[in-house]
């Protein structure tokens, strides 16, 4: 199996249970992974994908390798039939059947270019990797979702859920780069999974694709979305409609205590203090990041328990 999205998880609620029985005893398989290589390939930075991924092979007793492979590897080429006389020097054929000897499990992180939105919605480095890679591939964030950020948010929502139905609000916030759309999407498709009453909140110009956000209510009023929150999950993203762009910053839109009120602050990270959310939110008992953060491991250990079970 693959993990490249969040629809590929059958039962959310069963995933769930499962990472945290993980976390609870996250050596129980330690034995399941022996002799097992998770090769890492990152085209992106990166601090909790790279550490809480090789951390959780770790748990698996998984023998994890990592390579960045913008700056340290050769220049791949992903177009077909390129005459490759440019500044790529291997084809994604060759490399991506050459890790899958080495490695067991391939995990790829690729950012999307937000200047071509066909070729960002073509997933086209993951995409590769998927039909080229003789080993099962993990998506550590592509060009249109993080579905290990996904899942973790699910299990920690789950974690600090006081009733039976929280309402979770997705809202945008501003920033001074335009950012990818991948942790909204994955965040948005599973959300629609969980047993939560979810709403999105962005300005005018920022409504994610709709084939993603579907019937999920969009509210441009933040304060009207942020009514009787439990749970305000944040993240700035471009512009989807006016693709990649940055068309607002407005500086109302950030994550202040007082509009928080009762509700949890999630993200996750890395955030820009007093320009995503004020510091207040962040050193208060409100914030979930640091814990989000660590549920990343059992995120990864569920997957890649499941892939090694599985095949
Ligand atoms: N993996 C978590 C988020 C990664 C990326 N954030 C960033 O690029 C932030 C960069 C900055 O703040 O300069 C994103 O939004 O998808
Ligand atoms: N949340 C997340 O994916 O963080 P990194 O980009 O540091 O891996």
């Amino acid at each position: 199996m693959n993990y490249t999205s969040i629809q590929d998880i059958d039962d959310i609620h069963t995933w769930v249970e499962e990472a945290k029985q993980l976390k609870a005893n996250p050596l129980a398989d330690i034995a399941l992974g022996k002799n097992k290589t998770l090769g890492l390939l990152f085209f992106n930075s990166s601090l909790r994908t790279r550490l809480s991924t090789q951390k959780a092979a770790l748990n698996l007793g998984m023998n994890p390798i990592v390579m960045n492979v913008s700056g340290d590897a050769w220049g791949i080429e992903f177009g077909d039939g390129t005459v490759m006389n440019g500044n790529t020097a291997e084809h994604i054929k060759e490399a991506a059947a050459v890790v899958s000897q080495y490695c067991d499990v391939i995990a790829v992180r690729a950012f999307p270019t937000l200047t071509d939105k066909t070729k960002d919605e073509s997933e086209q480095v993951l995409s590769s990797f998927v039909k080229f890679a003789s080993v099962p591939i993990v998506n550590m964030e592509s060009a249109t979702g993080h579905p290990l950020q996904g899942l973790t948010d699910a299990l920690t929502i789950s974690e600090h859920a006081k009733i039976a139905k929280p309402k979770v609000v997705l809202s945008w916030a501003p920033h001074i780069k335009a950012l990818p759309h991948a942790v909204g999407n994955s965040f948005v498709e599973a959300m629609q999974k969980m047993d939560v009453d979810f709403v999105i909140a962005n300005p005018e110009g920022y409504d994610l694709n709709p084939e993603i956000t579907k019937d999920t209510p969009v509210y441009h009023n933040q304060e009207e979305a942020f009514k009787d929150a439990d749970f305000v999950y944040t993240k700035n993203w471009s512009s989807y409609d006016n693709y990649g762009q940055v068309i607002n910053t407005d500086p109302n839109w950030m994550i202040t205590k007082d509009k928080l009120g009762a509700a949890k602050f999630m993200h996750c990270l890395p955030v820009r203090r007093n320009v995503v959310v004020e510091d207040a939110v962040l050193d208060s008992d409100s914030s979930l990041v640091i814990e989000q953060a660590n549920n990343r491991t059992y995120a990864a250990q569920l997957v890649l328990k499941k892939i090694l079970e599985n095949g």
